[in-house]
């Protein structure tokens, strides 16, 4: 394990909600879905797994893991990682319409040109 994705658990209603507030504050969502119902939303509380940026060929692999009381997001190592090396995973974000888009800065060979 790399570090974990802190945060607090919403309702991905909720969630949608938050985050219709941060942009009207002009304040950066950090949100990661769990699932359809869950979200975890970083901006207030989160741990520094949220500063982490997409790769299309990541160093490293971002799993929900589910205990007895809850849900967990586990950031592993997906290969060896040097030091000073940027971590990075795959978002694996659901494709939005064009105006949604956001173009991907990756750098790598196999970059998908978004990350959505
Ligand atoms: C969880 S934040 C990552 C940390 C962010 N770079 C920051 O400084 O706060 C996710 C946002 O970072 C940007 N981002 C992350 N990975 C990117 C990439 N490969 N290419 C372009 N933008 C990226 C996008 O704006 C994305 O919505």
């Amino acid at each position: 394990m790399v570090i974990e994705y802190m945060g607090d658990i919403l309702r991905a209603e909720v969630a949608m909600g938050k985050e219709l507030q941060y942009k009207a504050k002009n304040r950066p969502a950090y949100m990661f879905r769990i699932d359809s119902e869950r979200v975890i939303d970083a901006t207030r509380s989160g741990s520094p797994a949220r500063y982490i940026n997409h790769s299309c060929s990541p160093n490293c692999v971002a799993e929900v893991v589910t205990f007895e009381r809850g849900h967990k997001i586990i950031i592993s190592a997906a290969r060896r990682i040097d030091r000073g090396e940027e971590l990075c995973y795959d978002y694996k974000l659901t494709p939005v319409a064009d105006q949604s888009k956001i173009p991907c800065h990756c750098g790598a060979a196999n970059c998908r040109k978004w990350i959505n």
